[in-house]
């Protein structure tokens, strides 16, 4: 291994060197054959979450507010679903669409008067981080407006993913330097600008009344709380305001800007999906109108663009470490004993010419669309961008609802061309590979 290796190509090369099965560290072990996705990330008896997850906690004045991610109590993860998922569902989150057709417009809006160059990357992350809070409480941060991280929010976010990041192998030493008692206890902790921001929003909501009458999900949090106060207390209300925050704005901008420069990298693909947009929705000489998420769900060529640019250039690499609770598992064919930490080796499966075809390496979305029924069910149970089981996002509907909203808008509105296309992307070397630099001519398509 050398310093300069990704994280992404390590877990490739162990993949390419090793085999399915791979020992990466005393008792973890990581698979990357399909048929372990199931026993690994199952969707009942629930492998628990690994210690790895430890530093994802955050206490605010002494007390431990519930991040969704870190819980590592299925059980209760479970109890605070039951409450969300009808909200979550594919048509539940049809709710919020107003507020992603709102900061979609006004991305447009500004990027109208940009150019004739620009950087899409920092776009991408300042409209999700508007989305999400819109989504959440019902105000945007002003993200897109003021062309930067107000408050600090995004960068406090983004500080508790690197915290992570750094600290997940040596959960101990976390425990030791931030979990101690003093640390916890003291004031600074809720000095964080994703806390302050999460803190003000609750506490706004309390004094503003009228439960129910909010189309958002702190709504949807509250009202659970009056439903069950015991499981939704005051700190798990203020755990998963920020949680929505912290899994919903990063990784959705990520994922979306990554498939925006795969389209833009590959005009034949760009060509191709504008004639699928045109064909539902024609552009006229002032205006292309966004059609509605149903609409939008059943266009085949842009959902196998969004899921061919997670494949081969995924912007979350995130172990999701389970612990084996049994003393007789086997998981793709390999005895594991009991308290071992397992993984799946995402590099492994999106880059398994087995299950992709020889032109793995390849952007061609087109893959997804013409394979065998067979071929299909394998890609699809190898495809774990938004990991699996139980424990899979709770937000991925919400985000194919915005992905499938911003990519079309920008392809319709915008004639976008690299300024480097000869360049690869550059995304960062860690668990979170951050699209860098997306550099491009933009110019506007229709006079409005
Ligand atoms: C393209 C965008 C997204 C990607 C690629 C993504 C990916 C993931 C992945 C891989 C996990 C599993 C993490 C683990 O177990 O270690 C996860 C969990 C989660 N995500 Fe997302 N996510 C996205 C968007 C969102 C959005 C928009 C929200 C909220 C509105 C959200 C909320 C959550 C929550 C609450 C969990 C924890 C679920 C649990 O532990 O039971 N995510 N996501």
């Amino acid at each position: 291994m050398n310093g300069k290796e990704k994280f992404y190509d390590i877990r490739r090369r162990l993949d390419q060197k090793y085999g399915p099965v791979q020992r990466y560290g005393p008792n973890r072990v990581m698979f990357s054959d399909v048929s372990a996705v199931h026993s690994v990330l199952p969707t009942s008896n629930v492998l628990p979450k690994a210690d790895s997850y430890d530093p994802l906690k955050v206490f605010v004045n002494g007390t431990e507010v519930a991040s969704f991610l870190a819980i590592t109590d299925d059980g209760k993860a479970a109890r605070l679903k039951r409450f969300l998922h009808p909200t979550f569902s594919p048509n539940g989150v049809l709710r919020y669409e107003s507020h992603v057709d709102h900061t979609v417009s006004e991305l447009i809006s500004h990027l109208r008067n940009i150019g004739p160059t620009t950087d899409l990357a920092p776009w991408f992350a300042w409209f999700a981080f508007d989305t999400i809070t819109r989504i959440g409480f019902s105000e945007d941060q002003g993200f897109m407006r003021e062309q930067g991280d107000i408050g600090g929010a995004g960068k406090a976010a983004q500080r508790r993913f690197a915290h992570w990041i750094f600290y997940w192998t040596v959960p101990w030493l976390d425990a030791l330097l931030y979990k101690n008692w003093f640390v916890k206890n003291r004031k600074t902790a809720a000095q964080s600008g994703l806390v302050k921001l999460a803190s003000r929003v609750v506490q706004d909501r309390k004094a503003k009344g009228g439960l129910g009458m909010h189309h958002d999900l702190l709504d949807l949090y509250m009202e659970s709380g009056k439903q069950d106060p015991q499981l939704y207390t005051p700190s798990t209300i203020l755990g998963l305001t920020m949680t929505t925050i912290h899994a919903g704005a990063e990784t959705t901008a990520y994922t979306s800007a990554i498939c925006m420069y795969c389209i833009l990298r590959d005009r034949r693909v760009h060509d191709k999906l504008r004639e699928e947009l045109q064909s539902i929705m024609p552009a006229t000489e002032t205006d292309w109108e966004l059609p509605e998420t149903s609409v939008l769900r059943k266009l085949p060529y842009l959902e196998a663009c969004i899921k061919e640019s997670a494949r081969l250039k995924p912007s979350n690499n995130i172990m999701g470490e389970r612990v084996v609770n049994s003393d007789d598992a086997v998981i793709a064919g390999v005895p594991i004993p009991k308290g071992t930490i397992v993984a799946i080796n995402t590099a492994g499966l999106n880059n398994n010419p087995n299950i992709w075809g020889s032109d793995v390496d390849v952007f061609r979305p087109e893959r997804w669309l013409e394979a065998s029924e067979e071929q299909r069910i394998l890609m699809h149970r190898a495809n774990i961008t938004f990991s699996a089981g139980k424990r899979i996002c709770l937000g991925m509907h919400i985000a194919w609802m915005e992905m499938k909203k911003v990519i079309p808008a920008l392809i319709m509105n915008f004639d976008i061309d690299l300024v480097h296309p000869e360049e690869d992307l550059k995304q960062t070397a860690g668990v979170f590979a951050v699209p860098e630099k997306i550099k491009v001519y933009i110019r506007p398509r229709t006079k409005a």
